[in-house]
């Protein structure tokens, strides 16, 4: 059972990260009260990359025990350790690397030239055992409180591309994708099953060429054509969106 999706709309993209920081920081903050830890899959792009920076304007970060925050991704773009363009670096550059996390508790895809070389179903089956290896009793992934994604302006989501093998994957957690419409081609992504364990899936965008992909899905299109349409979480999904993005999705309310 998963969530139905809520939507709020911020004023700006500057917003947009701004209040989702702060939601992020409330709900680590929440989950540590009532488990005495947290965990939060990242995300890469644009827009998840300005709330990781922004976490650090949030006053409230100090009330958060970062050593005990569980960090995952989404997704990765497999390539050198350190690559800009990873996904991990940008994370790292953004937020991590000025806050007192716990390194152990940083679950990195492998990079291209880590230990699996340049074999990313490697990557991808590493992984799958990491969170096997994290996840309650006969679980195959954690319940992850809060899962950050981004949309693509061709519904994306992860790395889980529109008709791709990954979209049409009900079996592996994680995957290795291949031939992806955007650069860099090879990824290794967490599938639509292994999100849709997270307590809470919140959806991430701004920008007026997200439009069409995000009014498409809230408007029921099938996670085949719209992949972001079928990230959901247990407990909530939400959208957190600008005007721009939020332009053509039905039922927006404002935050
Ligand atoms: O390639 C990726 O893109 C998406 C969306 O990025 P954005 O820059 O358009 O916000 C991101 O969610 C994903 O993690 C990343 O690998």
């Amino acid at each position: 059972m998963t969530a139905a999706p809520q939507v709020v709309v911020l004023a700006d993209s500057n917003s947009l990260a701004a209040a989702t920081a702060a939601r992020l920081v409330t709900a680590i903050i929440d989950a540590q009260a009532a488990t005495g830890s947290a965990s939060v899959v990242l995300t890469g792009g644009r827009t998840g990359t300005a709330v990781l920076a922004q976490v650090l304007a949030v006053p409230a970060k100090d009330a958060v025990d970062w050593s005990r925050v569980d960090f995952y991704w989404g997704d990765e773009r497999f390539l050198p350790a350190g690559d800009p363009d990873r996904n991990e670096t940008q994370a790292r550059e953004a937020f991590l690397d000025h806050l007192p996390v716990d390194p152990a508790r940083v679950h990195v895809m492998e990079p291209s030239d880590g230990k699996f070389g340049d074999d990313p179903d490697a990557a991808a089956e590493a992984y799958a055992r990491l969170l096997v290896a994290k996840a309650p009793g006969e679980e195959t992934v954690p319940a992850f409180d809060v899962c950050l994604l981004g949309v693509g302006e061709e519904g994306h989501t992860a790395s889980i591309f529109p008709d791709s093998p990954a979209v049409h994957e009900t079996d592996r957690t994680v995957v290795a994708v291949r031939d992806c419409p955007k650069p860099p081609p090879t990824r290794v992504s967490l599938t639509l099953p292994a999100i849709r364990r997270s307590r809470e899936v919140w959806l991430l965008t701004g920008g007026e060429s997200k439009a069409d992909a995000v009014g498409l899905a809230l408007d029921g299109a099938t996670e085949v054509d719209i992949p972001a349409a079928g990230a959901r979480g247990r407990s909530r999904t939400v959208w957190l969106l600008d005007k721009a993005a939020a332009a053509k999705a039905p039922g927006t309310h404002r935050a």
